[in-house]
């Protein structure tokens, strides 16, 4: 249960006075997610997504709020913040910074079809040419200087043969340069507990609070990653190609991207499996959630090095 801070009805009730969404009517602390407080939050204006951010770098909550404003005006299905009367998206409750934002109707789908990978596919390269116009701009705080950091930690706690591929793999993509890649603002997360769906339709995009700016590619790489796996962790061809299909019909690849595909899925598998195995061996105080486990993306970059000839196919779209 991720409500670390409890915000009473009294305590709430104050806090809107600084907004014009109507008198409360009910509310209630949501229990998914392990950065932030969360709360759904009804009014007799809407339905509304609470926030309190407990951990974040406080200096980058700006660059993730207008953000979500920036894409909901471009008419990307995410949460649009809430300005307060006197227009700020952020404003402290309980001590905390904190905003409200929609709330998106749906939900994620953990057992995605090819149709739910191009709507996905599309719906990602409509975000990466919103973010375009996007004025702010946030380095990629898991980046390979992050991943080499994370590597020296989690080493020690890793079995040889885990700490052969981390360290191989460290070396492999050291020579490669992401900055040759189009690059500009990502999701970061897109998994599929990210995405929401009405049915078969997409219907919202949530948690950016990972976004940065970093290649296109690699976002794409993190998104076939999560949603294009069989049970064995290979990836499904009928999924990529529709995922691939979709977004390159709407911001077409170049020929450097389609050369760096098998690196970037690589990349991406190995971000999350330093990631998991941070938080599995360094628990942060206080964490409530139970750690997502590592060896899945061990399993998926094992693969994908396996199969770089494959990976290389899925543009024969
Ligand atoms: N704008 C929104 N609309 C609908 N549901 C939301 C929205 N924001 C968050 N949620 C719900 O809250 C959960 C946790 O939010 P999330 O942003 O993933 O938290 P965290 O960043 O702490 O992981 C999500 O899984 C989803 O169920
Ligand atoms: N998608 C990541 C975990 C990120 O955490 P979130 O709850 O903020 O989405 C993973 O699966 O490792």
């Amino acid at each position: 249960m991720s409500v670390y801070t409890t915000v009473t009805p009294e305590e709430l009730k104050a806090w809107l006075t600084q907004y014009s969404l109507g008198t409360l009517i009910e509310f209630q602390g949501i229990a998914a997610g392990i950065e932030n407080t969360n709360y759904f939050v009804t009014t007799s204006h809407g339905r509304y997504v609470l926030t309190l951010f407990e951990r974040m770098a406080e200096a980058s909550l700006p660059f993730y709020i207008h953000l979500m404003a920036h894409l909901a005006s471009h008419g990307i299905p995410c949460p649009q913040p809430i300005a307060s009367l006197d227009n700020r998206y952020l404003n402290p409750l309980k001590g905390k910074p904190a905003c409200i934002v929609t709330r998106l109707d749906g939900a994620p789908d953990m057992q995605p079809g090819p149709d739910h990978c191009a709507q996905v596919g599309e719906m990602l390269a409509d975000l990466h040419l919103a973010g375009k116009s996007y004025g702010i701009s946030l380095a990629n705080p898991r980046g390979p200087h992050w991943w080499r950091k994370t590597a020296r930690a989690v080493m020690p706690k890793l079995d040889s043969a885990a700490q052969a591929l981390l360290t191989e793999e460290l070396r492999f993509q050291a020579l490669y340069r992401f900055e040759d890649l189009p690059r500009g603002v990502i999701h970061a997360d897109l998994f599929r507990d990210n995405v929401l769906f009405e049915g078969a339709r997409l219907s919202g995009v949530i948690d950016f609070y990972f976004a940065c700016n970093d290649a296109w590619l690699y976002d794409l790489a993190i998104t076939v990653n999560d949603w294009c796996l069989t049970e064995d962790c290979t990836v499904d061809a009928a999924r990529v190609q529709a995922m691939l299909g979709s977004y390159s019909a709407r911001r077409p690849l170049t020929a450097i991207e389609k050369g760096a595909w098998p690196v970037m899925l690589r990349a991406a598998a190995l971000r999350f499996w330093l990631s998991r195995l941070y938080d599995l061996h360094f628990p942060r105080p206080g964490e409530v959630t139970h750690a997502k486990d590592p060896r899945h993306f061990q399993r998926v970059l094992e693969n994908h090095i396996r199969q770089e000839a494959e990976l290389r196919r899925h543009w024969v779209v």
